[in-house]
């Protein structure tokens, strides 16, 4: 056998697959099209009979035309993602949209191979070939992307059954763990975005507060975390009792004691989205159960101080009266009471009830989307109604109260730096008689300029209290000097009607005693 010269043999090859396309493009262009489909089919049979393997594809969009990308298609980039980048040659990096970092994933017509309980699968990334008789109008590159899974026909059902299972799963657990979180709010009515009509609107989502730098009490705080994580873990456990998978959590207290604070440090814990329901904004129940449907799972959904939001008895309150009920509570904040005043007017529209609510939380309807966390917070827990709040729906009520010297450590740690210093003592002291909101002493503790150091900034915070206790005293003895006034005032209204009825008595007794006399002189013959 005489061996042919590389440069030849490579000719010859190129000669042979150039003729072999030849063929292709004239078998396309004179054979009829209905011809070649039936050619096709047989092809495809009796390259079954020979060929052992199964293959599956997964395009990137539907191929009806509809614009959104395959949720099949994105786990399984997220899953080749972690696959292939360190076993494929040529990666491409890319943004993803809502994903905060680089996604590497299969360059174009690359191939990788994947080992499942020692079977071997292989992934390939490829593309169809533009159809120039369609005309896109959504999508300037008609380029389709597809992945091909070939795997051999005698692990058809683990494959089926269980591979791509577990693909899906990990590829949206790569997912979650990658994706930016977001902050949603609804609108008062539907609008696009991207490709669908939603009545939310989103932002990244990044507050920085966490578990960490919350000031709470430590067993009350970690046995929140606990619960927390054992609520993301139990998706059997929920499905074992037969019970939607969500938690209910009613968070209660003064202003400024940490509410909105702890909803952000949740959400960074368990790295779940926030929809900030307004319900003041929503028209009515079934608007409440459309926006409910179009949540995703993973969420916290949080309707902020519930008890101006809705009556217990379905209708909504007058704001005037909550507003003076507000008076004596310290929530001094004009900007707040302004917007809540709006909301109170947008509110007049509005015909959520009390029973559309309770659908929402744990109706028929509240189980779609995954599993779900809802809050509420309130300043007010005994005006809520009892149903809103009982066990079941509202599963855990976290009292968020005035700051307590455990509270303010994790404050100085977090401000100051500060593990202790001489002036703790006197500051337990001060919290334990006096009621501060860890609002105020983390204002009091925050540096206000560069010469400001943790010296200055616990005397200021040591004075800012002594100023509350000097401020509530003046106010406990007006309140006092009040009272005493009051009950003067009463005591001489009461006084006054005492002299008015004696004086009626008096001049009834007189009356009396004239027709008495009358009579009797009537009777002697005196009068005729
Ligand atoms: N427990 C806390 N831990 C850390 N910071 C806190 C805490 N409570 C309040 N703060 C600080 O005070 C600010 C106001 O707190 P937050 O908005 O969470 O209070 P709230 O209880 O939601 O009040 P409101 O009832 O008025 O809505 C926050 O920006 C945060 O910096
Ligand atoms: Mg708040």
């Amino acid at each position: 056998m005489t061996m042919m010269p590389g440069g030849e043999m490579l000719t010859q090859l190129w000669s042979a697959m150039a003729g072999l396309m030849f063929i292709c493009a004239m078998f396309k262009q004179y054979v009829p099209f209905d011809v070649q489909t039936h050619i096709e089919k047989y092809t495809h049979k009796l390259i079954a009979l020979v060929y052992p393997y199964i293959q599956i594809t997964f395009h990137e969009y539907s191929t009806d035309g509809w614009f959104e990308r395959s949720k099949a298609y994105t786990a399984i980039e997220r899953y080749l993602s972690t696959n292939s980048s360190t076993r494929a040659k040529r990666l491409k990096a890319d943004m993803v949209r809502d994903s905060q970092s680089l996604i590497l994933s299969m360059d174009d017509h690359e191939e990788i191979i994947d080992e499942f309980r020692g079977i071997k699968l292989k992934w390939a990334s490829r593309k169809t070939s533009p159809n120039r008789q369609v005309i896109s109008f959504y999508r300037d590159n008609d380029e389709r992307m597809f992945y091909k899974l070939t795997f051999h026909r005698r692990h058809r059902d683990i494959v089926t059954n269980t591979y791509l299972n577990h693909v899906m799963e990990e590829g949206k657990a790569i997912e979650v763990r990658t994706r930016r979180r977001k902050l949603y709010t609804n609108n008062k009515s539907e609008q696009w975005v991207g490709y669908r009509r939603t009545m939310w609107s989103h932002v990244v989502f990044e507050h920085p507060a966490t578990f960490d730098t919350l000031a709470m009490e430590p067993n009350k705080k970690q046995e929140i975390i606990n619960d927390l994580i054992t609520f993301t873990k139990s998706k059997d456990y929920y499905k074992k009792i037969g019970k939607a998978w969500k938690r209910g959590y009613l968070l209660f207290g003064p202003p400024g004691t940490g509410k909105s604070t702890m909803i952000a440090a949740m959400a960074n814990l368990i790295e779940y989205d926030i929809y900030d329901l307004e319900l003041t904004a929503v028209k009515d129940n079934s608007e409440l159960r459309k926006l409910l449907i179009d949540t995703s799972g993973k969420s916290i959904m949080v309707i902020e101080d519930i008890d101006c939001s809705l009556d217990l008895t379905g209708q909504r309150k007058k704001k005037e009266k909550d507003k003076g009920d507000k008076k004596d509570g310290d929530k001094g904040n004009l900007i707040e009471e302004e917007k809540k005043k709006k909301d109170a007017e947008d509110s007049k529209d509005s015909k959520v009830t009390l029973s559309g609510l309770l659908n929402f939380i744990d109706g028929l309807w509240s189980a779609c989307g995954g599993e779900r966390i809802i809050v509420f917070t309130t300043n007010y827990v005994e005006k809520l109604d009892p149903a809103l709040i009982r066990r079941g729906r509202m599963d855990k009520h976290i009292e968020m109260s005035y700051c307590s010297f455990e509270a303010f450590k994790v404050l100085a740690r977090n401000y100051l730096d500060l593990e202790s210093h001489d002036s703790f003592e006197t500051i337990r002291g001060l919290l334990e008689e006096n009621k501060i909101t860890p609002a105020d002493v983390a204002e009091n503790l925050m540096p206000k300029s560069s010469e400001e150091d943790a010296d200055t900034c616990l005397k200021n915070l040591m004075e800012a209290i002594e100023r509350l206790k000097e401020e509530a005293r003046l106010k406990a003895e007006e309140e006092e000097k009040a009272k005493a006034e009051e009950e003067e005032e009463r005591l001489k209204a009461e006084k006054e009607k005492e002299k008015e009825k004696e004086k009626e008595q008096k001049s009834a007794e007189e009356e009396k005693e004239k027709k008495t006399s009358v009579a009797e002189a009537k009777e002697n013959g005196v009068i005729t």
